[in-house]
């Protein structure tokens, strides 16, 4: 069904860099038939075009009518300028995904000619690889179709869950952010383990290993994370001791508190930009 399609970037930045290498590995879609623009850096386009064999168009060529999905990959901050510029380009049955954190569909609803079909998606980094853990809400015009080819295209990417919108910010605190926690983690395993005298490719390499398998026990048990917990953790052992000392020191108070914050900046980045005034 996707085999046919056209989907551009606008916007070729990380994001956009992780969700091509994604859809390109997944092959639904010929790598010629997703495009990738951004605002000015050509070299950028270059760069994606060799690496994963897509199209790089220069904004003001793109050809608008050829295009089935538009992937909108600015920055929040960027959308109105974008939305206006595309405006009076698109034709109602072409399809709009947006990534864009904190910016709600009705946000592009109105900024876009009435009935445009709109989904707001929240992906992850891990698209790269085909892991994401992708979010998707429908806007107020989406038709079925449109939302299953989303749903498709999507999946070459990692699982997906289609949710309520209001879900979205908590959505984004945990899994559109939460690969920097699992980085930020083992930065600090790495720096710990080589304090104690570890080599620094060894100290990350358990890490890594150590998070692999209990994700992996996580997915392939029917067994919750407490008792996965309480099944490494010996009364007064190590286990016991390192859980004390992390919960004494606000672990699980800091990984609640980096949701939450997370989940707040994407409800502010709503707030500050529904504040500019609707374009006529
Ligand atoms: N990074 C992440 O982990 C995630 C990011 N997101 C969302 O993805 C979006 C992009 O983030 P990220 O990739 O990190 O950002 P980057 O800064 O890496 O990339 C932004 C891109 O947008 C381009 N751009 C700016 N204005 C326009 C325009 N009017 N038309 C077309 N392209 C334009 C820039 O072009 P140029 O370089 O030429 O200026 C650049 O290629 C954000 O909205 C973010 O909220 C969502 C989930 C996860
Ligand atoms: O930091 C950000 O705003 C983006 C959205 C989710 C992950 N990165």
């Amino acid at each position: 069904m996707l085999q046919n399609k056209t989907v551009a970037f606008l916007g070729a930045g990380s994001m956009a860099e992780a969700m091509i290498s994604g859809i390109v590995h997944d092959g639904k879609i010929p790598a010629k038939q997703v495009i990738a623009t951004n605002k000015s850096s050509h070299d950028r386009l270059q760069e994606l075009s060799a690496t994963y064999g897509i199209t790089a168009v220069k904004r003001d060529a793109l050809d608008y009518g050829n295009i089935d999905i538009f992937i909108l990959a600015m920055k929040p901050k960027h959308a109105e300028d974008a939305l206006s510029e595309i405006k009076d380009r698109l034709r109602p049955d072409q399809l709009i995904l947006s990534v864009l954190a904190g910016i709600s569909t009705s946000f592009i609803e109105e900024r876009l000619n009435a009935g445009q079909q709109v989904i707001r998606v929240m992906p992850n980094t891990s698209s790269m690889i085909g892991e994401s853990a992708t979010a998707i809400t429908p806007g107020k015009h989406a038709a079925m179709d449109k939302v299953q080819d989303a749903k498709m295209l999507l999946q070459g990417i990692g699982g997906v869950s289609i949710i309520d919108e209001d879900k979205m910010d908590v959505f984004t605190g945990i899994a559109g952010s939460g690969p920097a926690y699992i980085y930020y983690l083992v930065e600090h395993i790495e720096k710990t383990g080589m304090a104690a005298g570890l080599d620094k490719a060894l100290a990350r390499e358990i890490a890594v290993q150590t998070i692999f398998g209990a994700s992996k026990m996580l997915m392939e048990t029917d067994t919750s994370p407490t008792d996965l917990r309480e099944n490494v953790t010996s009364p007064n052992g190590t286990t016991a001791a390192g859980l004390e000392a992390l919960e004494k020191n606000g672990g699980g108070v800091a990984i609640a508190e980096a949701i939450k914050g997370a989940a707040e900046r994407s409800k502010e980045i709503s707030a500050e930009l529904q504040k500019t005034p609707i374009p006529n």
